[in-house]
Parts: structure tokens; sequence; C-alpha cells
């Protein structure tokens, strides 16, 4: 399914209640809730948005764990690391136990600048299936941390990889992989601005680009802004 808002505002604001609301199903049938949070421009204005929001309180958020699609290989705290912008604009305002925040690796932690490592770490640590998977989708078509053309968008026997040389900065970062991803409930795309619309056009069209190949095991959601869906 595919819907497109009239604004980034709009479609962060409705993201965030759509988050909240299927977190609270979630609990209601299994009892607790997962979702993987990504980084990114839109997703920042995603979490301030539930951050800020009233509704947030249908949500037990000591029953919800919280992990990362990917991350930027850095120190503890480094303001380019998706689980910073995540906490500053989302975790530190909701009473979530800190054992349920399953951030990926930094630099500083136990395996050191060693990215393979951190990702086996991370891999041993991961207990899907999520309920919700949040992608940014980059203009370049790539997903978490997989870029088109690069070897990690083909791997299938390893659940977490690091990615060198990656396109967007930081060069070294650590990703989910197409099998963890797909085992979601629900996959939901979320891409805002006229930059993303010949990916978004590409994906939509089955094109050549990662953000083509990731669905939820349940529904895979498209959720765009009016000038991301401009190419459709
Ligand atoms: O580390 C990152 O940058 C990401 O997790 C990445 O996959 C991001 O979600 C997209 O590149 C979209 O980012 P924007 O919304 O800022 O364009």
């Amino acid at each position: 399914m595919r819907v497109i808002y009239e604004s980034a505002e709009l479609l962060a604001a409705t993201a965030a209640a759509r988050l909240a609301v299927t977190l609270a199903d979630a609990q209601a049938v299994r009892g607790t809730a997962s979702v993987v949070l990504t980084g990114g421009g839109i997703a920042a204005k995603l979490y301030s948005a539930l951050r800020d929001a009233p509704y947030r309180d249908a949500v037990d958020w000591s029953r919800v764990d919280f992990w990362w699609g990917d991350e930027r290989f850095l120190p503890t705290g480094d303001p380019e690391r998706n689980e910073t912008q995540a906490r500053a604009a989302l975790l530190d305002a909701l009473p979530v136990p800190p054992e349920n925040i399953h951030a990926m690796p930094a630099t500083d932690g136990p395996d050191g600048g060693d990215p393979d490592a951190a990702a086996a770490r991370y891999a041993a640590a991961l207990a899907g299936p999520f309920d919700v998977v949040l992608l940014g989708v980059g203009e370049d078509g790539h997903v978490a941390s997989l870029f088109p053309g690069h070897p990690e968008v083909d791997i299938t026997d390893l659940t977490v990889s690091a990615v060198r040389d990656s396109p967007k900065p930081p060069p070294t970062r650590i990703t989910l992989t197409l099998p963890v991803l797909t085992s979601a409930r629900e996959v939901w795309l979320v891409a805002a601005g006229a930059g993303k619309a010949e990916a978004v056009a590409s994906a939509l069209s089955d094109g050549p680009v990662p953000a083509a190949r990731v669905r939820g095991a349940e529904r895979t959601l498209w959720l765009l802004d009016a000038a991301a869906a401009s190419r459709l």
C-alpha cells in the first residue's frame, strides 16, 4: 500500500500516530512490541512528532524493544549516529528501560573499531521477528545501509553486516540485511522531498534499487509526501 500526503509534516505526524497504534495493537495481541528505527531527516521529524503527541501514552513503553536497521560506525554519542538522533528526538523522553534499547555497537564499544566483530555481536543479540521496520530511502534508492551495487544487498547468510566504502558518509557502517528486514511483520518506507522522487519511482516499478527489494511479511507500506511521489 502507498499513501501520499500533502507535506512532509503531515507525513511525519500520521506516521507517528500509525506507529503508536501499531505498537499498542502488537502489545494487545502479543504482550510486547518491537520496532526497528532508521536514521535520516524524515525519521527525525517522525520521532519528535511521536514524542510530542499526547496519544503516545497509549503505548506501554516499558514493553517495547527498540532496534536499529543501520548505524554509522562512530563513537557513542557522536551527533552523526542514528542512535544519538533517536535518543534526542524520542527515546530520552519515553519511560523505556535501558535494556530495551538495542543500539548497534559504537567504535568505543567492546569490539573497538572492528565493524565485522560489532556486526556479529549485534547479530547474536537480535531477537525478531519485528513488528515494524522503519526505513528512510536514499536518493540513490538505498535503505538501511544497503547501497545500490554494494555486496551487502545480496547477503543471504548473515542477519547483520559491516559496510565499508559507503557512498553516504561516514564510510563505515553496520546494517541489517534483507533476510532479516523482510522477516518483519510490517516494513514502512518513509520518504519526503523531490530528491527522493526518482528512487521512489524506481522502487515502486521494481527497478534495480535496494528499496525495491524490501517487503514486510504481512504488509509493506510506502509513506510519501507529494514531492517524493511526484514521479509516480
Ligand atoms: O544512516 C543513514 O543515513 C540511514 O539510516 C539512511 O538509510 C537514511 O534513512 C536514508 O539515507 C534517508 O535519509 P534522509 O531522510 O536524511 O534523506
